[in-house]
């Protein structure tokens, strides 16, 4: 198949072709109906339903095919945009996985608590910009800023390793590592501690600021909008007195406002309102208490909201 030909006119949308990402990736890909076969091997896949291609990237090349206008819309991590220093990309919605911490770590032995006393010291890092602007703030609070920008300042030694940047301290590489966190198991297996958070992070849906199609990437924003927020949300139903209305409005607002049905008994209505999963049982705790009964909670499969 001649598929430079097939791209001719198609959105290109980056997604991570392995890794942390790469699973939730193609669950949104596939929450929003966007149909493909990925041909073994091949880094680019049509879409059978859309003119859209998808290609398969490691996560780190994301933001710079995006910001460079080669792909039109990408799903990274923050912390990958934010090392890119792509200058052509927008973040446009927050994805909710994926979301780790960027740290700075010290041998659990040792007796570095504040990470000012790592200034002129060996670091190893996979994000070695994020890094060395950090290690230039630290600079500056320990030399003062005159310093550092004239010629007086210590450096600190910065290397980047592409992975398994954890093994730098106990090989005698580095004093300190800037590397990512989520559970802290690889950090504790590792023999280290983390003494600074240099960014919290999650995955990102970033779009160039000149899109081939730019309806269509409207169109995909929306509908992976729609998939997060059918995940993030339940529909609660129940029964309560009209009398009861305000008290139950301040339990569930809802997203915009929760919908109020008569009933066929006078004085009783029923309300729908969304309300986020991670407090649905509080919510129905607390509905309880308040006089509501026949309370109901419903999976969203998918949903489309206006504009905030
Ligand atoms: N433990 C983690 N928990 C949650 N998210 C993570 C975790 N580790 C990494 N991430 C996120 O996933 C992104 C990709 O990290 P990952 O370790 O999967 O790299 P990769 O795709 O294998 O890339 P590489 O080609 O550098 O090996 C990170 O930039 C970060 O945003
Ligand atoms: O705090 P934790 O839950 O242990 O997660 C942190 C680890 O996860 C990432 O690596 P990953 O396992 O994706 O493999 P990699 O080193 O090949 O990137 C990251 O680079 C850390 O090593």
């Amino acid at each position: 198949m001649d598929l430079v030909n097939h791209l001719d006119g198609r959105l290109l949308m980056a997604v991570p072709k392995k890794g942390r990402l790469h699973d939730a990736a193609l669950s949104l890909l596939q929450g929003s109906d966007i149909q493909f076969h990925r041909h073994n091997r091949l880094d680019i896949a049509l879409c059978h339903n859309l003119p859209i291609a998808l290609v398969f990237l490691g996560a780190a090349d994301i933001p710079v095919f995006v910001g460079e206008g080669r792909c039109d819309l990408g799903i990274t991590g923050q912390d990958q945009v934010a090392e890119s220093r792509a200058t052509g990309v927008e973040e446009i919605l927050e994805l909710g996985f994926g979301k780790c911490r960027l740290q700075v770590q010290v041998p659990a032995n040792s007796d570095i608590w504040d990470p000012t006393k790592l200034v002129g010291k060996h670091i190893v890092s996979s994000f070695t910009n994020l890094a060395t602007a950090y290690f230039r703030r630290m600079e500056e609070e320990v030399y003062g800023v005159e310093a550092v920008n004239g010629e007086g300042g210590m450096k600190t030694v910065m290397k980047y390793v592409g992975g398994s940047v954890e093994a730098a301290c106990a090989l005698g590489v580095a004093d300190g590592i800037v590397d990512l966190v989520e559970s802290g198991e690889t950090m504790k297996a590792a023999g280290l501690m983390a003494i600074d958070t240099v960014m919290e992070t999650q995955a990102v849906l970033i779009r160039s600021k000149n899109p081939r199609n730019p309806d269509l990437a409207d169109v995909i924003h929306s509908r992976i909008k729609g998939v997060i927020t059918a995940k993030k949300y339940v529909l609660c139903t129940y029964n309560v007195p009209r009398t009861l209305l305000p008290r139950m409005h301040e339990i569930t607002p809802g997203k915009r406002a929760p919908t109020i049905t008569s009933l066929e008994d006078p004085g009783w209505v029923a309300v729908n309102a969304m309300v986020e999963k991670k407090k649905i049982a509080d919510v129905m705790d607390r509905l309880e208490v308040a006089g509501a009964s026949d309370i109901l909670v419903l999976q969203i499969s998918n949903s489309r909201a206006g504009k905030d």
